[in-house]
């Protein structure tokens, strides 16, 4: 034909040998991804096959035949269903991956639809399957998958199991017949359940949630269908008969189609201009997992129905709606290698190593596997390919693995049973628990960094220049035989003798691995603290006066820097308000630190059971004869005379003289004691505007309740005075 002779002379061989090898790329990984659902690449991976291919044709528009894979609406139809015609055609949806193509958009728009009146409906892009439900006479009498957006599969029985998706429209407004369009997706929340499920019972895990939906939707049998936890979020209408009153905008269709019952859309906007676009695609790429379900970007169509038709479609999409996507956060990956890593607690956990890749704008070599039966349960072996996942700031993790491209090379992950850093035989904490531990707390060199550095850090006692690679020198070197740690007893007596002759590596903090060259790709050995003359380093003689000065800190940091369990900041700021020295909160009883606002019994068991080991006291006492803090300011026991000592008081509504934290801080400088609840123990409660439950609490108990001005008395005058001006308790 003389088009293709045509061809044939302008296109260079070459072109038309890659286009059609990308061609037929793409055609496979449709069928893994739409017929298979086990994709073995990423999705971004996928888009950009797809782009070279665009590309390709954009240079050589001949190649653009209407079968090449960038004409159609992606997707097939299996034989394991029965095929169905879709009255109205499903369409894809063109992409902008940046801001210059989302406004190419919508000037095309601008220019093609002849008006000014129009305005663009934003919705969420949910990541799920698309499916298309035909309501007769208000009834669902079919469901079908996209397949190639004429023919899709007959999914009927399974979508009757979905709970939000009814089976009759409610409402008198219901038209003789309507396709709605939406997608059903599966909660990430839940993924990671059901991949335990399938590879507990030596089924294939997937590879994502949006694999998963797709999986669990086109099943054979409805009954597994029924047990999968599936949702459907509606966005759009194909076919509509019989429905008298004409749709106008889109936005108002759907709150039509949610008063008939449908699940619609909770985020949709309507805005007047490119600009709030904007706006709505920056607030959810900011905010992408407050959304219920997972979403790779946001669909910005026209509202105006009519304006739409002028505007018309292609082959593929419509012209009238674009796809922004955000930026992937899977990526497929390998996993070289699964170690583990000792915490500051000694809680024993697999992590994994993967080749380094890019997601979410970071580069990633780690990624968290929690703890060996989350890694049976995820069912990835060493050497697979696994999809892995960089949500917002939360720590890499890997979702599953690819078992496709499994070549048979692949090993089980196996638990070690020795400490990696210190070979004591690792065990559970309690019985049943499943996170292993090391239980050699004290000096186990892993342990120790960990809580060295978590020590000297921010949220701690704040030590600048004492960074990770010190902790490490400091516990493990490589020279002197003997570290010059073995627990944090000693931190204040450093000497910077001590530091001189340290050598060490470099330890990377994600993996407490040694860092390597990048040329050699050899270890990194250094000398921590002194230069090549063997003179101290600046930095050294720095972390040194820093160590000194932080023992000047407060006592709820000197607190929080012991790594007691379940210790942190807030419980260690409740300690040092109510008990104001570390010795009172070694004399005080369980039950005593258990009532103390912000503490409660598990953080009081954790308490004692600290205080029983000798090494835990022997820092206590090496630390204050080096003078750390070990009291709270002014709490001396010379501070003058405690007259509300042995009382114990509760505050509640709001003071007028005093905030709440004020009205605490003049009670406990007393000697008084201040607790959150009310009990027949409480010798006053304190009232003040709009009280609540507390205040009823009292009355019900008859503790003597006092107004602000009985506070007042309390505080200068002592308790037998205030109890003579104390409300009535109602008797
Ligand atoms: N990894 C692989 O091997 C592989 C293979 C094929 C396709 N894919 C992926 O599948 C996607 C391409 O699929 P596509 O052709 O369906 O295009 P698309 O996902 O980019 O856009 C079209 C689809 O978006 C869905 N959608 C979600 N929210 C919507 C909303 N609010 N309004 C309208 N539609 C909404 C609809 O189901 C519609 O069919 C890409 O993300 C691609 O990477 C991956
Ligand atoms: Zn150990």
């Amino acid at each position: 034909m003389a088009g293709d002779k045509q061809a044939e002379t302008t296109v260079p061989a070459e072109a038309r040998e890659q286009h059609a090898q990308l061609a037929e790329q793409i055609e496979e990984h449709r069928f893994r991804y739409y017929v298979k659902d086990a994709p073995v690449i990423s999705d971004a991976e996928f888009d950009r096959l797809l782009r070279s291919l665009e590309a390709l044709e954009d240079q050589y528009p001949e190649l653009r035949t209407p079968d090449s894979p960038t004409q159609k609406v992606a997707g097939a139809y299996a034989t394991e269903f029965t095929a169905v015609q879709h009255r109205e055609r499903m369409l894809s949806l063109d992409n902008a991956f940046d801001d210059e193509e989302l406004a190419a958009w919508a000037d095309r728009v601008a220019k093609e639809v002849g008006t000014s009146a129009y305005h663009f409906l934003c919705e969420l892009k949910v990541d799920g399957l698309a499916v298309n439900l035909t309501y007769e006479q208000g009834r669902l009498t079919r469901a079908a998958t996209r397949g190639d957006g004429r023919t899709g599969e007959d999914i009927t029985p399974n979508v009757r199991t979905i709970a939000e998706i009814p089976d009759r429209l409610k409402g008198d407004h219901v038209p003789d017949l309507v396709e709605i369009r939406g997608e059903v997706y599966f909660p990430m929340e839940k993924f990671e359940e059901l991949n335990a499920r399938l590879v507990g019972g030596g089924d294939k895990p997937f590879t994502n949630p949006r694999n998963a939906a797709a999986g669990s939707l086109r099943q054979k049998d409805p009954r597994i269908t029924a047990t999968r936890p599936l949702h459907m979020v509606v966005h759009g209408i194909g076919a509509l008969k019989g429905f008298k009153d004409g749709l106008t905008r889109l936005s108002e269709a759907y709150d039509l189609l949610k008063s008939w019952g449908l699940p619609t859309a909770r985020h949709n906007k309507v805005v007047g201009d490119l600009d709030g676009v904007r706006q709505f695609i920056a607030y959810f790429g900011e905010n992408r997992h407050s959304v219920e379900h997972e979403i790779d970007g946001v669909v910005v169509k026209l509202d105006e129905i009519p304006l739409q038709g002028r505007l018309g479609s292609t082959s593929r999409a419509p012209r009238w709606a674009i796809a922004y996507k955000y930026a992937p956060e899977e990526v497929n990956t390998k996993l070289i290698n699964i170690r583990v890593g000792v915490g500051r607690t000694g809680r024993v956990t697999p992590y994994a190593q993967v080749e380094p890749v890019t997601v979410a704008g970071s580069e990633v070599e780690f990624a968290t596997l929690h703890n060996q039966d989350v890694v049976k349960a995820k069912g990835v072996l060493i050497g697979d390919t696994v999809v892995l996942r960089k949500a917002g700031d939360v720590i890499p993790e890997i979702l599953g693995p690819v078992v496709d491209l499994r070549d048979g090379t692949e090993r089980e992950f196996v638990m070690p049973s020795e400490c990696p850093e210190c070979g004591t035989p690792l065990r559970p904490m309690k019985e049943g628990d499943v996170d292993l531990r090391c239980p050699n707390a004290r000096s186990c060199p892993a342990q120790l960094r960990e809580r060295l550095f978590y020590l000297a850090g921010r949220k701690a006692l704040d030590i600048e220049h004492f960074g990770y690679v010190a902790a490490a020198a400091l516990t493990q070197p490589l020279e002197p035989s003997e570290p010059p740690l073995k627990d944090e007893g000693d931190l204040f007596d450093l000497t910077v003798e001590q530091l001189l002759p340290i050598k060490a590596y470099v330890l990377d903090q994600d993996s407490g691995l040694p860092k390597r060259d990048p040329k050699t790709g050899e270890e990194k050995i250094v000398t921590v603290f002194a230069n090549q003359q063997g003179e101290p380093k600046k930095n050294a003689l720095a972390m040194l006066e820093n160590i000194a000065a932080a023992k000047e800190r407060p006592l709820a940091r000197v607190l929080t820097g012991l790594s007691i369990r379940h210790v942190g900041p807030v419980a260690a700021e409740a300690l040092a308000r109510e008990f104001r020295s570390i010795e009172r909160i070694d004399q005080a009883s369980e039950e005593e630190l258990a009532a103390t606002d912000g503490v409660g019994p598990i953080i009081a068991a954790s308490l004692k059971q600290w205080f029983t080991e000798d090494w835990h006291r022997d820092i206590i006492r090496k630390w204050k004869a080096a003078g750390v803090r070990m009291e709270e300011e002014g709490s001396g026991e010379d501070e003058g005379p405690r007259p509300l000592e042995g009382l114990t008081v509760v505050v509640t509504g709001t003071l007028g003289q005093y905030t709440r934290d004020g009205a605490k801080e003049a009670l406990q400088s007393r000697g008084a004691k201040v607790t959150g609840s009310v009990s027949k123990k409480t010798s006053f409660v304190v009232v003040g505007e709009n009280p609540g439950s507390k205040y009823d609490k009292a009355m019900q108990l008859k503790v003597p309740v006092l107004d602000e001005d009985g506070f007042a008395v309390l505080l200068e005058r002592g308790p037998e005075a205030a109890a003579e001006v104390a409300l009535p308790t109602g008797e």
